[in-house]
């Protein structure tokens, strides 16, 4: 008998970890028309992401599959997310990192866009940085990196890689695009994007208000 290529258990244990959260985050509108993708860490060479293309609010297991940290499709014949690279690079970049969740919510599709010639969104004095791990005051600056979008995965992962580089954190902004956010876990990747829409939805309600 053949070695499995992965655990089946751990694969559907995050598969159900992914369909869990990707169907509350389509109902609050983050991912509209099959945008987003959504990735858990199975093992140091391994991680189940959504396959791409497929509607986020409706996924079962079959539509989560598995590569490697090369973006290799691991014994499926299914075609992983279009931006499976950008999630294999944090894996890369951060080995603590157990899931990266990217969603494109309205918020955060207008929010690049306005940040987009700046590089960053700068925030101040939010205490629900508490709320980004090691993270414990809300008197001090936290820079949430917006990179240009583009279709060559390799162009806006080194993108990324600089923005990175430049202000360390637990997501970034892609201009007229969306949100990546991770965190050890899932739950904690989570608390990371809810974190960053609602002070992003603030940062955009302050302009509005003329005070930003
Ligand atoms: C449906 S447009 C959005 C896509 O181009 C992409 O940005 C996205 O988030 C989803 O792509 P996918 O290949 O399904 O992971
Ligand atoms: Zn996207």
């Amino acid at each position: 008998m053949n070695t499995p290529a992965f655990d089946h258990n751990l694969y559907a244990g995050c598969a159900a970890q992914i369909i869990s959260h990707t169907r509350e985050l389509a109902a609050k509108g983050f991912t509209p028309a099959t945008a987003g993708n959504f990735s858990i860490r199975m093992d140091a060479d391994h991680a189940a992401i959504t396959i791409s293309g497929k509607d986020k609010g409706r996924l079962t297991e079959a539509d989560i599959m598995v590569v490697d940290m090369a973006n290799t499709p691991v014994a499926t014949h299914h075609r992983p997310s279009a931006e499976a690279a950008l999630h294999t690079h944090l894996y890369r970049r951060y080995p603590d990192v157990g899931a990266v969740l990217h969603t494109h919510s309205p918020t955060q599709t207008i929010a690049g866009l306005l940040y987009a010639d700046q590089g960053r969104v700068r925030l101040r004095d939010y205490e629900l940085f508490k709320a980004l791990r090691g993270r414990t005051t809300h008197e001090t600056e936290v820079d949430l990196p917006v990179v240009p979008n583009s279709q060559d995965m390799d162009e806006l992962t080194a993108s990324v890689d600089a923005a990175l580089d430049a202000a360390n954190n637990w997501g970034y902004l892609i201009a007229g695009h969306g949100l990546y956010a991770w965190g050890r876990d899932i739950s904690e990747a989570r608390r990371h994007l809810d974190a960053f829409e609602f002070m992003l939805g603030c940062e955009l309600e302050l302009r509005r208000l003329g005070a930003r």
